[in-house]
C-alpha cells in the first residue's frame, strides 16, 4: 500500500506565473513523493483547467508523483488523475466521494475539530487544514491558526493532516511537531529563485520528522458507495490514504 504523500505542491494561480516550470522542477527533485495538485482561479473555463491538467498529470505519471484536483472533480476523473480536494464551497464531502468512487484520494479543507471530523466521516481521504500563517497567494482567508490550531485538529482525525498557507521549510518542523503528516506549498516553491532547491529544502525539513504512528492508512470497511456515504470510520478508499 503507497504511503501518502507529503508534500503537495498546489499549482500558483497567479497572472503572469509558470506553473508547469514550478511543476517540473519539484517534480526533478522530489519524483514519487511529490503530490502535485493542479488548482486554477474560479474564473477559469474548464477547457483552460483540464489543458492544465493533462499535462500536470502527464508528468506526475511520467514519475510515480500523485496528481489531484482542486474543486473540479469532473477534471480529475477526465485526467485520471488520483483524487480531489474539496473545501466549503464545493461539493459536500460525501459527495464528492460518490463522484470520485470509494479508491480515489479525496482531501477536504479543514480549520477546526468539528469540521474535520465530519469531513472524515463523509468519506475524506486526508485534511488540508490552516490557514496556518499569512499567505500572500491566497486572498479572504480566516486568521492563521498556527500549530496549535494543526494540533487541535491532527488529535482528533485519524487520517493524515496537511498543513496549508504560509509553510516555508522553517516552519515545517513546528507543524510537524504539532501533528501534521505534511504540507501544502504554493508561494514556498513558487516563489524561490530556484525551485527545485525550494523543494528539497522542504523535503529535508518534512523527513527529519517521521510521520505519526497511529493514523490508520487501511481501507474502510464501512464505506458503502451505494448507501451513499460510509458508515463508519474515515470512509476514504484503498488508495492508503
Ligand atoms: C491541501 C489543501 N488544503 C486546503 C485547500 C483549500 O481548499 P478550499 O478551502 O476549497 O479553497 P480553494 O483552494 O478551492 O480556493 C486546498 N486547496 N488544498
Ligand atoms: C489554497 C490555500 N488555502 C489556504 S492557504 C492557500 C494557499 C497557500 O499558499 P502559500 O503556500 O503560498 O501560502
Ligand atoms: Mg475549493
Amino acid at each position: 500500500m503507497p504511503s501518502p504523500g507529503r508534500l503537495h505542491l498546489i499549482t500558483d494561480t497567479r497572472p503572469g506565473r509558470d506553473p508547469l516550470a514550478v511543476v517540473d522542477a519539484a517534480l526533478s527533485v522530489a519524483g514519487s513523493e511529490l503530490v502535485v495538485q493542479v488548482r486554477v482561479t474560479d474564473d477559469a473555463d474548464d477547457r483552460t483547467a483540464y489543458e492544465l491538467a493533462v499535462e500536470v498529470a502527464r508528468r506526475c505519471a511520467d514519475v510515480g508523483a500523485t496528481c489531484l484536483v482542486n474543486d473540479r472533480l469532473h477534471l480529475a476523473l477526465a485526467v485520471g488523475a488520483a483524487g480531489g480536494h474539496v473545501g466549503a464551497r464545493d461539493l459536500p464531502v460525501d459527495a464528492a466521494r460518490r463522484v470520485l468512487g470509494p479508491d480515489a484520494v479525496l482531501g477536504a479543507t479543514a480549520r477546526d475539530p468539528e469540521t474535520g471530523t465530519a469531513a472524515v466521516a463523509a468519506g475524506a481521504s486526508y485534511l488540508g487544514v490552516g490557514p496556518c500563517h499569512a499567505t500572500s497567494t491566497k486572498d479572504g482567508l480566516p486568521a492563521p491558526i498556527g500549530p496549535e490550531g494543526i494540533r487541535r485538529v491532527a488529535s482528533a482525525v485519524p487520517v493524515p493532516v496537511i498543513a496549508i498557507g504560509g509553510i516555508t521549510a522553517e516552519r515545517v518542523p513546528a507543524l510537524l511537531a504539532a501533528g501534521a503528516y505534511g504540507v501544502a506549498v504554493v508561494g514556498a516553491v513558487a516563489n524561490a529563485t530556484d525551485p527545485a532547491r525550494a523543494t528539497a529544502d522542504l523535503l529535508t525539513a518534512i523527513s527529519a520528522v517521521p510521520p505519526p504512528p497511529s493514523l490508520d492508512w487501511g481501507p474502510s470497511p464501512g464505506f458503502a458507495p451505494w448507501r451513499g456515504s460510509p458508515t463508519s470510520g474515515r470512509g476514504a478508499g484503498a488508495a492508503g490514504w
